[in-house]
Formats: structure tokens, C-alpha cells, sequence
């Protein structure tokens, strides 16, 4: 059982912190066998982003040509997107349907029952550890602007040591308090627990298929590789205890007052999520089916929507893989504008749910540029290195709007 060294990231973090239907797209297209590599941004204007069948890294009889076709498609969709959508993850539409419908059902509750799980900065009296639990309407923050939405978050239950807060007994520290399950509906915590375990595995032939894509070469039987061999293992090691993120989230749709009449939607004075980039490996973003809410920043800068397509998760690549690779492939920045007007299962004016799950690094895996990424790259290695968790910390610090920061 890992035990994080909490103390050494907390002060690291804290010494850091200043405060369209894209279905004309074939499955697993290579970058020789496809013309749109040539043109990236106008193949996803046309066609929307990339689909890849992740179906060969699943099933261990798969053949090494099918696998080598997946790992060129997921080369081509990160270096010119950061996002594609993913399907063959052998997950039932009908189980991702449920994970929505329990969301929905969730924030369907009155105030007082869902702030019964509320999320409390950590070192106080509520025991709360600045990070799981719900967020109510405008208490999450993104590039200083209060979000439009309410969410919980969960994560990998904390299982290194357990320190006191700064509060004195039974206070917490950032991150080491348990998950805070809603008491309604009865079976969402099963459910969702069985969910946490069916999209790790996903996550894991992800980043797998992800070393080979990058052509990190073999790994060795020898049985002398660690954490820091730089092989096409590297992920699926530093990945072996993911300290895993999953977010439910409900966005109402914006008020009227913030919507620019024909404007630049770049004027907007608030957003349901603010442009950012993921912090750590890979996010499989689930989403009720509501159209033009997602949005992918391209490398022009032009917004792309991400509508949903039945089925397939949305992926995107975040900052950790961003910097393992120096820079080759881009966590991309992306935002959420819904405005209600797009319908929700057929309703005008109906709030969006998501469930995004992000499947990280171990917390306390290192994190610095690959030799062979930087040779590629021909750029100078972009960071010195530092652990996910010390990422993690500087981040979960910067989210919240009523954030007293107790545990500085
Ligand atoms: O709800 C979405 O579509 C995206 C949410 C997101 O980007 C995030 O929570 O990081
Ligand atoms: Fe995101």
C-alpha cells in the first residue's frame, strides 16, 4: 500500500500557488491512410473529431497489426486535437445511460438533502477535506469566474497515512477525507462503485495503447523495470494505483443576462465550466445527449463542439500527459457553454449532466518529460519534474470560490 509523503506536496504545492454529428468519421483511421492528418482543422470543422475503436487493447487475442492501427490513430488524434472520441470500451450503453439517470435523479433533490454531503475546506470543524463532496451553484471556480453548475466530486479513497488537520482532532487534510456518498438514490453508490471499476480498466488500455503510440519501445521481461523505466509500460506503471477523479455534474442552463445577443461568446461574464485543461492523464467524459455545450479549443483557436454520440465517451489528454510527452501531444484547452436552448432529451431550458472521469497518475508518481519525447520534440525539456499529487494540490487549492484555505 502506497504512503504518500502528503507533508512534502502540500508544501510544494503551497510554495507554487500565486493566487454536429461527427459520425462521418471512420473508426481508427491511420495517419497515412487518412488526408485529414494534412488538414487537421478543417477535417474536424468538416467531420468532427476522430473515433477510435479502443476494442484491441481490451481483448488480449487481438492481433498486434489491429493494435498497431489503434496506437497510429491515437498519434494522430493527440497531436492534432488532444480529443477524440472513444468507443469498442465494452462498457453497455445501457449502464452509461444509468450513470446520467442517477445524476439527474441526484440533483433533483431540494438543497438540504444534497448539502447534507457538502464539500468543507479542510482543517476545519465539518471534517471536510477541501475537495470531495458537493459543490452547491457558483462555488467552483474556474479562471476566477464562478461556473455555472453544482457537481460532487469523488476520488480514489486516500490509503496512505491519515493526518490531523490543522484544526486540531478530527479536522482533515486536503484530500484525506472519504468519499461522501448521497444517501438518494439508494443504489447510486453501487452502482457508481461498479462504474469506477469497468472505466479504470478502460483508462489502463488507454494509456497503453498510449505508450505504444508514442513508440516508448518494448518493455523487458527482465523483471528489472521500475516506475521511472521509460518504455511503453511507463504509464500503465505510474498509473497502477490512478488516483482517479470522478466528477457528477449539473449545469443549469446560463440566465439570460449573460448571454452576448449575437456577440462573441468570448464575452461571456460567466460560463457553465470556464476554459481549462485537464490535470492529469485521461479524461472519459460521459454526457446526457443535450448538442452545442461541449467545446474543443483547435490549434487556430477556433471553438469546435464535441456533441455526444451514443455510446462513446469523449477523451481528451491532460496536463501530466502533456508534459510526459514535452509537448508533443497538447492537453487542450475546452469549455462548457449551455444555454438550454440546444434541448435535453427533447426539453428546452432543461439543466446538462456529465460525468467526466479522470483517470490520473498515482499520486505520488513523478512526472517529468521522457527522454525520447524530448529528443523528438526538439525542444529543451519543458519541466524539471514533480510529483501528480503536488499538480493535484496546486490545482484543488485554485477551484473554490468560498475556499478559506485552512490547511496552508
Ligand atoms: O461537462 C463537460 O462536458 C466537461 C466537463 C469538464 O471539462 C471538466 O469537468 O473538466
Ligand atoms: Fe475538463
Amino acid at each position: 500500500m502506497a504512503v504518500y509523503d502528503m507533508d512534502d506536496a502540500l508544501s510544494t504545492a503551497r510554495s507554487k500557488h500565486t493566487s454536429n454529428t461527427p459520425s462521418k468519421q471512420p473508426s481508427n483511421p491511420t495517419a497515412e491512410s487518412s488526408e485529414r492528418y494534412d488538414r487537421p482543422i478543417a477535417a474536424a470543422q468538416e467531420s468532427g473529431l476522430p473515433i477510435i475503436d479502443i476494442s484491441s487493447y481490451l481483448d488480449p487475442s487481438s492481433s498486434p497489426s489491429a493494435r498497431k492501427t489503434t496506437a497510429q490513430a491515437i498519434n494522430a488524434a493527440c497531436v492534432n486535437y488532444g480529443f477524440f472520441y472513444l468507443t469498442g470500451h465494452g462498457i453497455p450503453t445501457s449502464g452509461l445511460h444509468q450513470i446520467i439517470d442517477l445524476a439527474r435523479r441526484f440533483f433533483a433533490l431540494p438543497l438540504e438533502q444534497k448539502d447534507k454531503i457538502k464539500r468543507y475546506d479542510a482543517g476545519g470543524p465539518e471534517g471536510g477535506d477541501s475537495a470531495r463532496g458537493y459543490q452547491g451553484l457558483g462555488e467552483n471556480v474556474t479562471g476566477g469566474l464562478q461556473d455555472m453548475q453544482e457537481a460532487i466530486d469523488f476520488y480514489r479513497p486516500w490509503n496512505g497515512e491519515e493526518e490531523v488537520g490543522d484544526g486540531g482532532q478530527g479536522t482533515r487534510k486536503t484530500l484525506q477525507g472519504p468519499n461522501l456518498w448521497p444517501e438518494e438514490p439508494r443504489e447510486l453508490r453501487e452502482v457508481y462503485e461498479g462504474y469506477v471499476e469497468r472505466v479504470t480498466e478502460v483508462g489502463r488500455s488507454l494509456v497503453r495503447a498510449m505508450g505504444v503510440a508514442l513508440e516508448l519501445g518494448p518493455a523487458c521481461d527482465c523483471g528489472e523495470a521500475d516506475r521511472s523505466t521509460e518504455d511503453e509500460e511507463v504509464f500503465v506503471r505510474n498509473c497502477d494505483e490512478s488516483f482517479w477523479v470522478m466528477r457528477m455534474i449539473n449545469y443549469p442552463p446560463l440566465p439570460p443576462s449573460v448571454r452576448p445577443a449575437g456577440g462573441n461568446p468570448e464575452d461571456l461574464s460567466q460560463f457553465s465550466c470556464g476554459a481549462h485543461t485537464d490535470y492529469g492523464c485521461v479524461t472519459l467524459l460521459l454526457t446526457d445527449p443535450t448538442p452545442r455545450a461541449l467545446q474543443v479549443q483547435l490549434k487556430d483557436g477556433t471553438w469546435l463542439s464535441a456533441d455526444p454520440i451514443p455510446g462513446a465517451f469523449v477523451v481528451n489528454i491532460g496536463d501530466m500527459i502533456e508534459r510526459w510527452t514535452n509537448g508533443i501531444w497538447k492537453s487542450t484547452m475546452h469549455r462548457v457553454i449551455h444555454r438550454g436552448d440546444g434541448g435535453v432529451n427533447g426539453k428546452e431550458g432543461g439543466g446538462r449532466v456529465s460525468v467526466p472521469f479522470f483517470f490520473e497518475p498515482n499520486f505520488d508518481a513523478m512526472v517529468r518529460p521522457l527522454q525520447k519525447c524530448v529528443k523528438d520534440s526538439g525542444r529543451p525539456s519543458m519541466h524539471e519534474g514533480s510529483t501528480y499529487g503536488e499538480h493535484l494540490l496546486t490545482k484543488v487549492f485554485s477551484n473554490f470560490y468560498y475556499s478559506k484555505r485552512t490547511d496552508w
